[in-house]
């Protein structure tokens, strides 16, 4: 589906309702699988959400996540302990180019039985279920904190517990420190200290544990991307977008939102569970905007869309992920911004866009490389130009309803091919 998307109006204001974090789901269903008796409350929409409570209903030998980078690592260490379960774990064409060798090796030390069926290092996998013997792995931190984790979702059935001794510079470091969290809502005594992590063994008996999980931050990143871009416009265009339902003291190192794009001018306050986003005018907006996205991945995107939207150069480091995850973002991110008129430099870890002093060209067709997060991204940019997402349906794969709840906003679309 090729969407064609604007926003004449330059108006901004609605309530948005987005469902739960997609990666707090993904673990409280794999625990819940493991625990019984916990209740889960706000679970994610999402399609990766869908599939991973799919995967752990299901009996069948082989299992298919599709796009769900969680589901393929955290089912990875689940399957690995069902003993005398086989289980063929496989995803979509990019799942098999996006590689998890590192926690199969892991896994492997402890005693999973776990087979290559295409290629080495990647999925699809072979896993035979059994008990895992040994307490103690080390493993390359700098890759992806998936990985990390996995094993820690699943230390506590193992009898001697787990210790995780991460090597090398640790990535996504919030994602880590929420499964710690979630292990201790849920009982499990676990501490990550430096660059070691402990998890102690646990009787996993019922729980009798209810649990509602906080909406999507990432999700929310498109709200403030928008209402960012609002600062291009006059005084009266009134800007004000509710998102729900929020907490101060999220899990989710995406909250780091909120901070970031004061410095775009957007100012964010809680009511209550109710996140109300507003644009400020006065704020003088930097040339240069100059992050480390080690922790918070997932926002890049955004964040280089806001930026060429709004004619403010950027420099985002600590980029090193991307390249492998739903495409390599880096260069969608070349090939998109270029095709509106940005200047933009990418490394392998890191990218640069020059501040633009033209107008943002019109009409283009942004390609998503079946990234949910491309087409998000750059939508916002409606509110300045007519634009077309291609595949539009793409955003499934976080937010089924992203484009609906755009469209609650005053944004017109048309469906062109
Ligand atoms: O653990 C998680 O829920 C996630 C960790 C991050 O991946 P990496 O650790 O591979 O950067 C993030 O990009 C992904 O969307 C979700
Ligand atoms: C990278 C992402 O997801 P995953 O790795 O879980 O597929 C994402 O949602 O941006």
């Amino acid at each position: 589906m090729l969407l064609k998307i604007q926003n004449t109006n330059k108006f901004l204001s609605g309530n948005i309702k987005i469902t739960g974090s997609k990666s707090e789901t993904n673990r409280l269903l794999l625990l819940q699988a493991l625990l019984k008796g916990l209740t889960i409350e706000n679970l994610s929409n999402s399609d990766d959400g869908t599939l991973m409570q799919k995967a752990l209903e299901s009996h069948s030998e082989t299992i298919d996540i599709h796009h769900a980078g969680t589901a393929m690592r955290f089912l990875t260490a689940y399957f690995s302990i069902q003993k005398d379960r086989k289980t063929i774990l496989t995803g979509s064409k990019r799942m098999q180019e996006r590689p998890i060798g590192i926690l199969v090796d892991a896994l492997r030390s402890l005693g999973a039985q776990i087979e290559y069926l295409k290629n080495e290092g990647y999925p699809p996998l072979s896993i035979q279920g059994t008990t895992l013997t040994k307490s103690e792995v080390t493993l390359n931190a700098n890759v992806s904190s998936q990985y990390i984790s996995a094993l820690m979702l699943i230390g506590a059935t193992l009898p001697n517990g787990l210790t995780i001794l991460l090597e090398g510079k640790i990535t996504s470091v919030p994602y880590i420190n929420m499964t710690l969290q979630l292990l201790h809502q849920v009982g499990i005594a676990a501490t990550f200290q430096g660059q070691s992590i402990k998890i102690e063994p646990a009787q996993l008996k019922d729980v009798k544990k209810n649990i509602t999980v906080e909406s999507d931050w990432s999700s929310a990143s498109y709200y403030y991307s928008l209402v960012a871009l609002m600062h291009r416009y006059k005084e009266e265009q009134p800007t004000q977008i509710t998102i729900s339902s929020y907490k101060q003291d999220s899990l989710q190192g995406d909250a780091v939102l909120a901070e970031i794009y004061t410095q775009l001018g957007v100012v964010s306050r809680f009511e209550k569970n109710k996140l109300i986003l507003e644009v400020d005018r006065s704020k003088e907006l930097p040339e240069l905007l100059e992050l480390d996205l080690s922790n918070s991945p997932d926002i890049a995107q955004t964040i280089a869309v806001s930026c060429l939207g709004l004619g403010v150069g950027c420099t985002l480091t600590g980029l090193h992920t991307l390249k492998i995850k739903e495409t390599d973002r880096l260069e969608a991110l070349h090939t998109e911004i270029t095709k509106l008129g940005g200047t933009i430099e990418v490394t392998d870890k890191s990218l640069h866009l020059a501040k633009m002093t033209t107008p943002l060209l019109q009409n283009c067709t942004i390609a998503t490389y079946h990234d949910h997060r491309m087409a998000m991204a750059f939508a916002p940019l409606g509110i300045c130009v007519p634009i077309c997402i291609e595949d539009a349906g793409v955003v499934s794969k976080s937010y089924p309803y992203f484009w609906e709840d755009l469209k609650t906003l005053g944004f017109t679309q048309e469906i062109i091919g």
